[in-house]
């Protein structure tokens, strides 16, 4: 298969009312289509259909049949039927800012796309409340299907078992990296096979086992459709509406996480940096080799994602970063090198779990976030081991 990136399909209608929270934000930011991969497959059903526009991402030209409408207000999630949409009593007038909608085509019983669009209602003119705000308790959206032209679609598509909440919050996607210079010398073969839809084949002399996961990338992939088709976008999205998320990488030595995650390292003069981008200007980042754009990972990719959103959502923002490293169970805090000590880790009723002394940055541009990386990547465990007059190394 020619296919960089495979999507899963949905299995059966996700469940509504009863999902928990997390799941009902629908902001999709899955935003661009990756060179030579097929995410026509994520809305070949659609009735509609999808078009393509100028810069690649896919789009949808008209308003499906919502199956399902919800709201996201301050982290409580409503289904409402059609265009009815439930708004609590005590909901306050003109609170209501953000308008979360999915729909779901229901081919012969199998959920086949879903829709999904996050509309600012404060900065959107042509969706408007034409019922009561408050008085009712259903309150009637107008929607302009001039709206939805723009919204770029996506598959999230749920595990197999998509009966079991928890499929709905962790989205599990594979990469597998293509083979090193070793490899290929010693003529190693690729045990993988893909077949689409998620499904991973491993089939090796003994071995012969089959995998699902939501998104698998072959080793064609691309750091920018790994960005835009693992799903992290979204996460920024709902953690811009205040839910925690995390990307967590894990795999064995030489898999591909830092690849993934920050990209093959820089160097200039003898030293190593992660790969950085420019800065806004156009001018190379302090200390880093002016680098490949392409090769930049999740990480960078993200901090201008985030900052891009932001910028458009109005009222104070903030944004904090901490960079920490749990080696051995311990705690090390990768921006404080003055405090070489292992840090604990609390639980406090209005915090939950935090880790304390933890040294916090405030950040406000993309370079910031940049630096906060680049500082603590100087620090690995090893050279911690050597400052820690605690650790025996
Ligand atoms: N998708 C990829 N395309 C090309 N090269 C890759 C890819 N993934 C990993 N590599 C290369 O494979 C090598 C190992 O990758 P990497 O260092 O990211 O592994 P890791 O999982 O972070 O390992 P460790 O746990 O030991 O730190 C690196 O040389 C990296 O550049």
């Amino acid at each position: 298969m020619s296919a960089k990136t495979n999507f899963k399909q949905p299995k059966s209608k996700p469940k509504t009312a009863t999902k928990r929270k997390s799941q009902k934000n629908a902001s999709d930011s899955n935003s661009s289509t990756p060179r030579g991969t097929p995410v026509q497959k994520e809305i070949s059903n659609d009735s509609a259909g999808p078009t393509s526009s100028n810069d690649g991402s896919t789009t949808r030209s008209a308003v499906p049949t919502p199956s399902s409408l919800y709201v996201i207000n301050e982290g409580k999630s409503m289904l409402g039927d059609d265009h009815h949409l439930e708004i609590p009593d005590d909901t306050n007038e003109g609170y209501l800012s953000r308008l979360s909608i999915e729909s779901f085509d229901d081919h012969e019983g199998i959920l086949s796309n879903k829709n999904s669009a996050s509309l600012d209602f404060s900065r959107n003119p042509s969706i408007t409340p034409t019922g009561g705000k408050k008085s009712s308790k259903h309150v009637k959206f107008s929607l302009n299907t001039d709206a939805w032209s723009s919204t770029t679609l996506s598959s999230t598509a749920p595990t197999e078992n998509s009966g079991d909440d928890l499929d709905d919050h962790i989205n599990v996607v594979l990469r597998v990296r293509p083979a090193n210079g070793q490899e290929r010398e010693r003529k190693d073969q690729l045990v993988t096979k893909f077949h689409g839809e998620g499904r991973v084949e491993v089939d090796h002399v003994s071995v012969n086992r089959s995998f699902v996961y939501n998104v698998v990338f072959e080793p064609e992939a691309s750091q920018e459709d790994v960005f835009d088709h693992s799903g992290v976008k979204k996460l920024i999205d709902m953690s811009i509406n205040g839910y925690a998320c995390t990307a967590f990488a894990f795999g064995q030595t030489g898999s591909g996480k830092t690849h993934t995650m920050t990209g093959p390292p820089q160097q200039k003069d003898g030293k190593v940096y992660i790969s950085l981008p420019v800065t806004e200007n156009g001018e190379e980042f302090e200390g880093g080799k002016q680098p490949e754009t392409d090769m930049q990972g999740v990480i960078q990719r993200s901090f201008r994602y985030l900052v891009q959103q932001l910028g458009q959502v109005s009222g104070n923002k903030t944004i904090k970063a901490s960079y920490l490293e749990i080696y051995n169970e311990q705690v090390i805090d990768l921006l404080n090198t003055n405090h070489r000590r292992y840090l604990n880790v609390r639980w406090s009723k209005n915090k939950g779990f935090y880790v304390e002394n933890l040294f916090i940055v405030e950040c406000e541009t993309v370079d910031d976030l940049m630096a906060v990386l680049e500082e603590g990547r100087t620090i690995t465990p090893v050279n911690f081991c050597v400052f820690n007059e605690n650790v025996t190394c």
